[in-house]
């Protein structure tokens, strides 16, 4: 598979837009969302197979399906795709001797006692199908049908023991109960919530209708038993059935199957919660509390291949005045005592694999704009981190059962994907075939560096057009990522800076203050003090490139999205030095973002009185000079809509002279959440970022996309 062909067109007035070759996907926005992405990668039990998944655009162009593909881990065939249906494929788990379990939405055949549980339950598009594909050959088939569909499936890496995990209703008692209720609350058309926990929401989606259930079995895989699989949520073990709503997530299963480890939530005053690590028995059923304390809490948990150990990462609650602390959390569980792991170290943390003999642990951490893997020795007494990979982040990591390689999707804002083999004791990579090949980015992505007023470092990368020179300077985009304890050191398909490149813009990614991967300091530096270090860290970064001979010293203009689109408004009333200015699904009244966004209890020891009073845009919304773009998604519950409206209201409230020559613009999708992601709307809003962009610096007018 490669990406869309690239010719080079001029588009004439005669031909339907949609009628011109593809060009290249940097510089044409239908062979952008038309690029297949890479997605996370899946290992069978004996290292032999390597999946990975691959997003495509689907025929009608308005959403994404994926498939599994098949890597060679040696690197020596190419990749050949495995999974293939109209509907596409998620969820996916080798059972031990080979046999994949898959999720797919394909056509399933008719309910029957034959092949599915619940047979009275007429087949729905709100159906769940898992499906397991043989390991000698031949098609895949359904194992199991559940109305209201799967949250996982977890295999044990060395017995027959697999986790299920699926989404019950509350006040149900079994899954009979469960299924019942979701087919009536469908014929009647019931979509109300009765809520009596926090949170209500979460991302773009209602929670309270749903609580996670576990349940485990044994699956011989169809090779043993010479049959068909068949899973039925009714006739296996419900773990935790008294849980309720505490069952947070599943996290790992022990390689030997006999026990799990899953974060359970306690609720507390003040509508916190608290995530502990549980430990649950897969035979018995008996829990053991593993890792709870005040002030903290637990979570990604990993369990070492023979048992003894769990490390999971704890983070510490917040106050006004210190950021959270992300340490490692081993756990030995013959004595149930845990510990801080490499407590000197840094950085933020999250572990991937234990090696085969249990006494080393690698992690990823993101590290002055990368996010690379490390091992940490734990047979000594230091544990001491040692970086494996240099430049680059990598994520789904995983360990080859020898532990001699590590597998992983390596980005950078210099490549959208590749597959590596990482060697676990000299780090050495080997890219691995893979499905997508990408062509160049249309210029050269440079690690820049400047100071702050108060001596500190503060470094970002910049993404400069090919052409860029003093005889052709190129105008600046200042870009400001979201989080905000975030690095700009990923791929994003959402931001992806190349396609404004194509567009002739330089375009700075600055790590300011608050940005992970520079210690703790740098974060603390930032806290509760958004409108101060923060801002005038994206000043100076901003600052030291215009200074640079390849960049133009025009007006630049700035964007940012979420925590990124709050420091874009911060920026429009501190500052008239930009052109103009993106402001996507931003922050903008503090006092009334606290409480309606979907998780107002994590931001609540931040984001105190004070800090609001201090730092919160709309108070500075008189001194907005510059003209604004604002944009926002109906169905984006971390910052709700209402931030979206308010800003636009005060904007508009405030233009005195004639209402044809507004200068703000508000680009508004009734039915996107936070990113905008179907990949109609992509192209509608790079479209009118661009056109925005170019009417704010002079080049032409506003022209509306053509759909709008
Ligand atoms: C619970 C919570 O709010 N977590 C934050 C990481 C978060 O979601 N922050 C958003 C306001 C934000 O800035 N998100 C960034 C990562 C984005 O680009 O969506």
């Amino acid at each position: 598979m490669t990406t869309p062909e690239s010719v080079d067109t001029k588009q004439s007035d005669e031909q339907d837009p949609d009628e011109v070759p593809l060009g290249s996907p940097w510089a044409d926005l239908r062979a952008y969302i038309a690029t297949p992405r890479l997605g996370s990668l899946v290992l069978s039990a004996d290292g032999s197979t390597l999946l990975v998944s691959v997003n495509e655009l689907d025929h009608e162009q308005t959403g994404y399906r994926s498939s599994w593909w098949k890597l060679d881990p040696s690197g020596a065939a190419p990749a050949r795709r495995l999974t293939r249906s109209v509907e596409g494929e998620s969820l996916a788990a080798f059972l031990p001797g080979g046999d994949l379990i898959f999720s797919s939405g394909r056509p399933a055949p008719p309910v029957t006692k034959e092949y599915g549980p619940n047979p009275e339950i007429e087949p729905s598009d709100q159906d769940g199908v898992l499906w397991c594909l043989p390991v000698g050959g031949g098609e895949a088939y359904p194992i199991a049908r559940r109305f209201g569909g799967w949250e996982g499936v977890l295999p044990a890496r060395r017995s027959n023991s697999v986790l299920f995990s699926a989404a019950g209703f509350p006040g149900t008692a079994d899954e009979k109960q469960d299924q019942k209720l979701r087919k009536l609350r469908k014929s009647k058309k019931i979509s109300a919530l009765l809520h009596d926990s926090y949170p209500v929401r979460y991302w773009d989606h209602d929670l309270g209708g749903s609580e996670t259930r576990l349940y485990a079995t044994e699956l011989a895989g169809s090779e043993v038993d010479h049959g068909d699989l068949r899973v039925d949520l009714d006739k296996i073990t419900r773990l935790m059935p008294d849980a309720g709503r505490r069952l947070d997530d599943v996290q790992a299963i022990a390689e030997d199957g006999s026990f799990a480890v899953v974060g359970r939530k306690t609720p507390k005053p003040r509508g916190k919660t608290q995530v502990s690590l549980v430990e649950v028995d897969l035979v018995s059923g008996e829990t053991i509390v593993r890792a709870e304390a005040e002030g903290a809490e637990f979570g990604n948990a990993v369990i070492s291949p023979d048992g003894t150990l769990i490390v999971a990462i704890r983070e510490t609650e917040p106050t006004a005045t210190e950021p959270p602390t992300v340490r490692l959390w081993l756990i030995d569980r013959a004595t149930g005592e845990g510990r801080v792991l490499a407590e000197d170290w840094d950085r933020w943390p999250s572990p991937v694999a234990f090696s085969p003999d249990s006494r080393t642990l690698y992690v990823t951490a993101d590290e002055d704009g990368d996010s690379p893997i490390f091992a940490i020795d734990l047979s000594g007494q230091g544990a001491e981190p040692k970086r494996l990979t240099g430049d680059g982040a990598f994520s789904s990591v995983l360990l080859a059962p020898a532990g001699d390689r590590l597998y992983a999707v390596r980005t950078s804002y210099a490549d959208p994907g590749s597959i590596v083999a990482v060697d676990t004791v000299s780090g050495e990579l080997t890219d691995l075939p893979s499905p997508v090949t990408y062509p160049e980015p249309p210029g050269q992505l440079l690690d820049v560096e400047t100071r702050a007023a108060d001596g500190v470092r503060i470094r970002s990368y910049l993404a400069l057009p090919s052409g860029a020179s003093a005889e052709h300077p190129a105008p600046l985009a200042l870009w400001i990522h979201g989080g905000p304890l975030s690095s700009w050191n990923a791929w994003s398909w959402r931001w992806n800076p190349w396609l404004l490149v194509s567009q002739g813009y330089a375009v700075l990614l600055p790590d300011p203050a608050l940005s992970t991967g520079y210690g703790q300091d740098f974060i603390r530096r930032g806290w509760g003090r958004w409108g101060a270090e923060p801002f005038t860290d994206l000043m100076a970064a901003t600052d030291a490139v215009l200074e640079r001979d390849e960049i133009s010293s025009d007006k630049p203009v700035a964007m940012g999205g979420s925590f990124g689109g709050y420091m874009a408004n911060w920026v429009a009333g501190h500052t008239d030095r930009f052109a103009g200015i993106v402001s996507h699904a931003s922050l903008w009244n503090l006092d009334a973002f606290r409480y309606t966004t979907d998780f107002g209890v994590y931001w609540l020891p931040e984001l105190n009185d004070r800090m609001v009073a201090d730092y919160s845009p709309h108070r500075a919304a008189d001194d907005i000079r510059t003209p604004m773009l604002v944009i926002h998604g109906d169905k984006d519950y971390r910052v709700p809509i209402s931030e979206g409206l308010g800003l636009w209201a005060e904007l508009v409230s405030r233009h005195e002279g004639d209402p044809e020559e507004l200068p703000h613009k508000f680009l508004y999708f009734p039915d996107e959440n936070h990113w905008v992601l179907s990949p109609q709307h992509a192209i509608v809003w790079y479209e009118t970022v661009w056109s925005f962009l170019k009417s704010v610096r002079g080049d032409g007018n506003f022209e509306r996309s053509r759909v709008l």
